[in-house]
């Protein structure tokens, strides 16, 4: 019998190459659709059968994916000529957790994702004299941080969060890390956390980091020594220590991510007029309807796309009563029809009013790049997405937007008032630098195995002290806890330094946005729209966002700043009167916290009580165990 030559497989050309990507955009774009519906679907009415639902979409996509690259291969991509159809080979034959190859292993991924989303959704601290009264995180826990001033209270508050999300989360999560790396390294990359930072396109990535981290840290280890003595006023001086770390509930919110809610213990100028909106948002009548609408202006106002009517129809606005739902707030693209929703459990104030522009800025994006093939319907990068919305609403949270659109009664020209709103941001984006440069710090660190399970909350804790300066409020329990886990990015799996690359080139994007629209004056007091030429700022916006991932970042970055990296410039320069001001303030301050000072802790008083032995404090959630 003749040998039967194999035909030498001639690799398919360039031309049938776009005829490939062209089928493969159409199919993939209905699939996505109705993975994301399912999604939407689960994350708005948690129910057993629509959480299946899910699953089976997402192995349904990565089935897609994995046939797709197979195909891909037959092509060769490598040495076309065209960079837009190589990129775009090159993206989608990148298969991240979908190359997975056991079918078992990857629903067990999935159902692991969908269970920890569930758990953190649902969790509740239960009243400890009362235990049929218990607190939702949103809004009741939420509430609970932001608006005590109760030591105690706080610590309920805080540490029966942790009881009943972070300690049911520890073990799932160690097993979900195990799977993830074994499907990313299925698709070469070396761990889960280098395959997210590829996405970054940016060889020394995280050596760029840490230089704009260090940049920036004086600024922030000022504005804590500041906060610091504030509290102390307000705490005393054996609950808050003035050369040491901060107890991590004192901040006004769960995690300690941004301050913005202790403004009033720590404002420099208290008699002057409020720069604060929440009352007159309340007097006013405002519901979460016209927040929106208050948005959806602005966007336009910028030279933005107005928000679709179907957007208006499928929102969800507020919290349904009749359901379980993910209250975490979130945009979403269904990639088909121009349809685009946002999920929010909205509540009445400035925080939230700053967060429905934050979401409204991930739709703009999605409706600026829906004409792009679907690998490009992204950020340029993951920061670029987050970045947007925060943008316009440094415009809207001047005091003079604020009281052009009859939010502040009274705007004054004066520098101490200019201080007060200085503070007020800074307590929003310089307190939210080291949490949001060391979460993903710890996760590539779980990722890479350098961090194992047994240290998960140590090492957690040693990052919050090192880079925060806060301090648990109570000892923390090494078997049991899993603080990481009671931060919803954690057990949604969401990667996070896309918010310290946003909060960074937020500001350089302002800086440019304001020079471009030809506003005169400081770049904290700049709102582009009162800009003259505040169209051409407008158009360059959205011929950046127009380009979604179609290029490398810097590409993008060029069009709208002139720059091709990020820097700590614009930020600085942002902050610049503030730190002066702090840097004076501080004088007889010592600046950082490392003198290992922890909260002295009266373990009766917070509901807990003393094992027989002595040796520590319980919860009633816990027992002396064998004492
Ligand atoms: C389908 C889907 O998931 N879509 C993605 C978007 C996308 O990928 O297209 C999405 O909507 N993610 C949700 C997430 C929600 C928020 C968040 O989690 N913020 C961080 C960090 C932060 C803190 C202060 C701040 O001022 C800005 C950011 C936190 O709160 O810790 C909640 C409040 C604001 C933004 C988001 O919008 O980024
Ligand atoms: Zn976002």
């Amino acid at each position: 019998v003749l040998f039967s030559v194999p035909t030498h497989c001639q690799k398919k050309n360039e031309s049938e190459g776009v005829i490939f990507l062209e089928e493969y955009d159409t199919r993939a774009k209905e699939l996505q659709n109705r993975a994301v519906i399912a999604g939407w679907n689960y994350q708005t009415n948690l129910t057993e059968e629509n959480a299946k639902k899910q699953v089976e979409l997402n192995l349904e996509v990565a089935k897609f994916a994995k046939e797709v690259a197979t195909d891909a291969a037959e092509y060769d991509w490598e040495n076309f000529s065209n960079a837009t159809v190589k990129r775009l080979f090159g993206m989608i034959t990148t298969l991240g957790t979908a190359a997975l190859e056991d079918e078992e292993k990857l629903e067990e991924l999935n159902n692991l994702l969908s269970e920890m989303e569930e758990i953190y959704s649902t969790g509740k601290a239960c009243e400890y004299d009362n235990p049929e009264t218990c607190l939702d995180l949103n809004p009741g826990l939420e509430d609970c941080m932001a608006e005590s001033t109760d030591y105690d209270r706080l610590l309920f508050c805080w540490e029966g969060w942790r009881d009943a999300a972070g300690r049911r989360l520890g073990d799932l999560y160690s097993k979900f890390v195990d799977l993830s790396n074994e499907a990313v390294v299925a698709d070469g990359w070396s761990d889960t956390g280098e395959y997210w930072r590829s996405w970054y396109e940016t060889a020394d990535f995280q050596q760029q980091l840490e230089n704009i981290y260090q940049e920036l840290q004086p600024l922030y280890q000022n504005l804590h020594a500041y906060v610091r003595r504030k509290l102390i006023n307000t705490y005393g001086a054996e609950m808050v220590n003035a050369e040491g770390p901060i107890p991590a509930h004192l901040l006004g919110n769960m995690w300690a991510q941004t301050w913005g809610n202790i403004y009033n213990l720590v404002i420099p100028f208290p008699n002057k007029p409020s720069i604060d909106v929440t009352d007159e948002m309340v007097r006013q009548g405002y519901d979460a309807l016209r927040m929106f609408n208050l948005s959806d202006q602005f966007f336009r106002e910028m030279g933005q796309i107005p928000m679709p009517d179907s957007f208006w129809d499928r929102t969800m606005f507020v919290r349904p009563d009749d359901r379980d739902v993910v209250c975490h707030a979130s945009a979403w693209d269904f990639y088909l029809d121009n349809d685009v929703r946002i999920k929010m459990c909205t509540k009445v104030n400035q925080e939230d009013l700053v967060t429905v522009h934050h979401e409204m800025g991930h739709i703009e994006y999605f409706l600026q790049y829906a004409h792009q093939p679907i690998p490009f319907r992204e950020g340029a990068n993951p920061g670029f997405h987050e970045a947007v919305g925060d943008l316009l609403a440094l415009s809207v949270s001047t005091p003079a937007h604020l009281n052009k659109i009859g939010l502040l009664p009274e705007l004054v020209d004066d520098p101490e008032v200019d201080i007060n709103f200085l503070m007020q941001m800074a307590l929003e984006k310089i307190a939210f630098l080291p949490f949001g440069y060391l979460i993903d710090q710890w996760r590539w660190r779980v990722f890479d195995g350098s961090i194992t399970p047994d240290k998960y909350n140590e090492e957690w804790w040693k990052l919050r002290t090192q880079y925060q300066g806060i301090v648990p409020p109570v000892p923390r329990n090494p078997d049991k806890d899993f603080d990481a886990g009671s931060k919803y990015h954690v057990p949604a799996n969401t990667p996070y330094i896309r918010y310290f690359v946003s909060f960074v080139i937020q500001f350089q994007f302002h800086e440019a946005m304001c020079n471009l629209s030809g506003f005169a004056g400081a770049l904290h007091k700049c709102d582009a729209s009162a800009g003259p030429m505040k169209e051409t700022a407008g158009s360059k916006l959205a011929e950046m966002l127009r380009m979604g991932k179609s290029q490398p970042w810097p590409e993008a970055f060029e069009v709208l700043t002139g720059r091709r990296d990020m820097s700590a410039s614009a930020i600085l320069q942002y902050f610049a009167p503030l730190i002066d001001w702090l840097e004076k303030q501080n004088e007889n301050e010592t600046l950082g916290w490392n003198n290992g000072w922890t909260p002295p802790y009266d373990c009766e008083g917070t509901g807990g009580f003393m094992c027989l032995d002595g040796s520590r404090c319980v919860r009633p959630a816990d027992r002396c165990d064998g004492i």
